[in-house]
C-alpha cells in the first residue's frame, strides 16, 4: 500500500494501522489492569527485562545467565501471574460480540465519562447504607471487586445479583437477617452475593480491638484486587482496606473519594 515517503523511511497507511491498533490494545490493556495487582507484576517484569538488556550490554556473563532462564520461562511464568487478567480479557471478548451490546465497552475503550456517571449512582447507596448502619452500630463488611471470580466465592456465599440498593445492604446486615454473618460481595455494579466467608489475614501488627470482621476485610484485600469497607459493630467507626492495608476512622467524604477512585 502507498503512503508518505520520507527520505530515510517509508510509512505506509498498514504502518499507520498497525500503529494505532497497538496504541489501542496497549490502552485496553491499561484500562483493564488498572487499579490491581496486575499493574505491579507487570512494573516488576519491565524492571527485569530493562536488567536483562543492561547486564547483557555489560556482558556480565553469570547474572546474565541467571536471568536468561529466568526469561526462558518468563512466557509460561508471565501466563500464570496473569492467569485472572487474560481470562477475564477473552470472556469480556466472548461476552461483546458487538461493541454496541455493552457501554460499558465505551467506557473502557474511550474514556470514564460514563463510568464516573454510573460510579456516583453505585456509590451513593453504599455510602447512605454506611451511615444508617454506623448510626445504629450493625456491623458490616463490604468487598468490591472489579470482576466477579466464581471459584474465589463459591464455597460459601449466597448468590444475590441484585441492584445495589441501600435498603437491601441495610437488610442483609441487620442483625436477624440469615445472611448478615460474612461480607457482601458487590462486583460489575451490581450486589453479587452475601454472607461470604473470606480469608482472615495473620497480619500481627493489627490493633487489639481488630477482630475477625476486620481480619477478613484485609485478608480479602491482601490476597486479591479486592477492597473492603467495614462497619465496625462495636464503634460505628468505617474502616478501609486495600492490599493488606487498613485506614482507619474514614470520613464519608473520604469514603466517596476512595471508591470513587478504586471501584
Ligand atoms: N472469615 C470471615 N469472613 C467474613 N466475615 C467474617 C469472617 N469471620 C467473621 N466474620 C464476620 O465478623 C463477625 C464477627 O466480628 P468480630 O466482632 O470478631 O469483628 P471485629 O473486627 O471486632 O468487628 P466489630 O468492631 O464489628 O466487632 C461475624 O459475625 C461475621 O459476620
Amino acid at each position: 500500500m502507498k503512503g508518505f515517503d520520507f527520505d530515510f523511511l517509508t510509512i505506509t497507511v498498514t504502518d499507520v494501522m498497525d500503529i494505532l491498533f497497538v496504541a489501542f490494545l496497549i490502552y485496553y490493556t491499561y484500562n483493564l489492569i488498572k487499579n490491581t495487582m496486575a499493574v505491579n507484576l507487570l512494573l516488576g517484569m519491565l524492571i527485569i527485562i530493562v536488567l536483562w538488556f543492561v547486564v547483557d550490554a555489560l556482558n556480565m556473563r553469570l547474572l546474565s545467565a541467571i536471568i536468561n532462564k529466568f526469561m526462558s520461562v518468563g512466557i509460561i511464568a508471565l501466563i500464570v501471574i496473569f492467569q485472572p487478567e487474560i481470562r477475564r480479557f477473552l470472556l469480556l471478548i466472548g461476552k461483546n460480540t458487538f461493541l454496541q451490546k455493552n457501554r460499558a465497552w465505551w467506557g473502557y475503550l474511550f474514556g470514564s465519562r460514563d463510568i464516573e456517571r454510573d460510579n456516583l449512582v453505585r456509590i451513593k447507596p453504599i455510602i447512605d447504607a454506611c451511615k444508617s448502619m454506623k448510626k445504629s452500630r450493625t456491623g458490616a463488611l463490604i468487598v468490591f471487586v472489579k470482576f466477579y471470580d466464581d471459584q474465589l466465592f463459591a464455597n460459601s456465599c449466597e448468590m444475590i445479583e441484585s441492584k445495589i440498593s441501600k435498603r437491601l445492604l441495610e437488610s442483609i446486615f441487620q442483625k436477624y437477617s440469615p445472611l448478615h454473618d460474612g461480607a457482601v460481595v458487590i462486583a460489575e455494579n451490581k450486589i453479587k452475593s452475601a454472607s461470604c466467608i473470606l480469608p482472615l489475614t495473620d497480619n500481627d501488627k493489627l490493633p487489639p480491638q481488630f477482630g475477625l470482621r476486620h481480619r477478613a476485610g484485609i485478608g480479602i484485600s491482601e490476597t486479591t484486587d479486592a477492597v473492603a469497607v467495614i462497619v465496625s459493630e462495636e464503634t460505628g467507626e468505617i474502616a478501609y482496606a486495600k492490599q493488606g492495608r487498613v485506614r482507619m476512622n474514614v470520613s464519608f467524604g473520604e469514603l466517596e473519594k476512595l471508591l470513587n477512585k478504586d471501584f
